[in-house]
């Protein structure tokens, strides 16, 4: 027997799987067209092909998956939600958007799709593909009770920006499109077919715990090897010597079906998917108990959150909205306050600091008097330094994103002095003092939220900007 003949089976394709990683913030990096790895050839003697090498594509904490083509996505491995706050258990923020605000904000799906070919040679293995990934980045709006609703329909957001013109080359084709900035700085494509409508299956997955996996398409089967498919060679040969009346294309065909059923194997699932990153609040209100987060919250927004004069008066976060004249608005978080040795889960730290991930910016507030007259707080400077440490403690990078400071209380007696002081010993960031009981400074502050929302500003509180003692 020639070597040829006696072949394994290929590999099967490798599987493209999103994966949940929390030090990934965006949809920057990720490819908008994607291939796992092709299984191996069957070898001789036998010899089953490898299997494809999966295409792991880390995704952030809360990427939600709609799917626009293919088929549902399944999870690697089941995660518990059970005792979960409501908060974290995925779809419990989520009521599904009207269909017509999604359409205006995604693309039909590209009419040259094919999916990729099988190879050849006896052996056989199969790629199959994300066709495309919309990436769409919004900030869901949220109620106290958990109940979400849908942003706006972006194509309002969209007039008057930015547009680039791009073209995607894939395999099986250009996709011509655009790349639009949006006001908060994401991007979004709209392909040309935007108008026509397409059915999208909303919220299929939701990606909300770090390691979280989900199979997006999934690999093929090997084509079989001319071993196991013996028999049906065997049969067409019998054919072709039996039938000696065949004609030259009847043989033509035999032939061919001979070569195709060596070299085919079945055909990976392949899925047209939109990503939408859910962020719980655009920003996160970061600060020591009793620094006033409550009161600010209830100063800038219309939110009414419990305000107390002792510690820990929050035991979980208040939503509020902050409203712009232009319409555009953006959603605050009230955190409860990170203690030293948060990150050990002190006051409830891990909690708290799990809320934090799902933020896309953070306003430090922190308490301009805790440390004067006699008050057994810590000066402003010490608390930054703290709330940090306890941000990258409980997880790396979780500082890293656009911020704020909220010099609270200046209307305290000594609060001014302390002020100019923290500018001096804080660099590299915005300063914003603030009475949040009497609502001063709030027209400033929220200008400049709006600025690292919509992604004109994006400085970040560094440990080596603060000078300490
Ligand atoms: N003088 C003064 N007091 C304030 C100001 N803002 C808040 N306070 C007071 O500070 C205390 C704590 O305020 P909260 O808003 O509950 O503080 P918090 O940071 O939410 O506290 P936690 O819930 O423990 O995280 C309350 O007694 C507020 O009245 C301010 O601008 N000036």
């Amino acid at each position: 027997m020639d070597e040829t003949k006696s072949r394994g089976n290929g590999g099967r394709g490798g599987d493209i799987i999103l994966e949940c990683c929390p030090a990934v913030w965006d949809f920057r990096n990720l490819q908008h067209h994607m291939n796992a790895k092709r299984g191996g050839h069957g070898a001789s003697k036998n010899q089953i092909g490898s299997r494809g090498v999966d295409k792991v594509v880390q995704v952030p904490v809360g990427t939600v998956i709609h799917l626009v083509e293919g088929e549902v996505p399944s999870f690697v491995e089941n995660i518990s939600f059970k005792g979960l706050d409501p908060w974290d258990i995925p779809g419990t923020l989520e009521v599904s958007p009207s269909e017509s605000d999604y359409m205006t904000t995604t693309f039909s799906p590209n009419s040259t799709n094919e999916r990729e070919t099988i190879d050849v040679d006896g052996s056989s293995s199969v790629v199959r593909k994300v066709e495309r990934l919309a990436l769409v980045q919004k900030t869901m709006r949220s109620s106290s009770t958990g109940l979400c609703t849908q942003s706006p329909c972006f194509s309002k957001e969209l007039s008057g920006v930015d547009n680039e013109e791009f073209v995607s080359h894939s395999e099986d084709g250009e996709y011509e499109g655009k790349i639009i900035e949006t006001h908060d700085g994401t991007s979004e494509e709209v392909g040309e077919e935007m108008e026509e409508e397409e059915k999208i299956k909303y919220n299929v997955a939701e990606l909300t715990e770090l390691g979280q996996k989900v199979i997006v398409a999934r690999g093929g089967g090997g084509g079989q090897g001319n071993v196991s498919l013996g028999k049906a060679y065997k049969t067409n040969k019998r054919a072709k010597n039996v039938h000696h009346t065949n004609t030259a294309s009847d043989i033509e065909r035999l032939d061919d079906e001979d070569e195709s059923s060596l070299s085919s194997g079945f055909p990976g699932s392949k899925s047209l998917l939109v990503l939408e990153l859910k962020s719980i609040a655009d920003v996160g209100f970061v600060g020591m108990p009793n620094a006033g987060k409550s009161t600010l919250l209830g100063a800038i927004s219309k939110a009414k959150p419990t305000v107390g004069d002792y510690a820990f008066t929050t035991l979980r976060p208040s939503l509020g909205n902050l409203n712009y004249d232009d319409f555009f608005s953006v959603t605050v978080a009230d955190i409860p306050g990170i203690i030293k040795g948060a990150h050990e889960n002190r006051g409830l730290g891990h909690a708290f600091l799990r809320h934090i991930e799902r933020t896309k910016v953070l306003a430090y507030v922190v308490d301009l008097v805790a440390a004067l007259d006699g008050r057994k707080g810590i000066p402003p400077w010490e608390q930054l330094r703290d709330l940090v440490l306890e941000l990258e403690f409980h997880q790396d990078g979780l500082s890293d994103r656009p911020s704020l400071i909220v010099a609270n209380k200046i209307d305290e007696n000594g609060a001014e002095d302390v002020y100019e002081e923290l500018k001096r010993r804080v660099q590299g960031i915005s300063i914003f003092p603030v009475c949040a009981v009497l609502e001063e400074g709030v027209p400033e502050l929220k200008a400049g939220l709006r600025l690292l929302v919509d992604g004109r500003e994006s400085q970040r509180l560094k440990l080596d900007r603060i000078i300490l003692d």
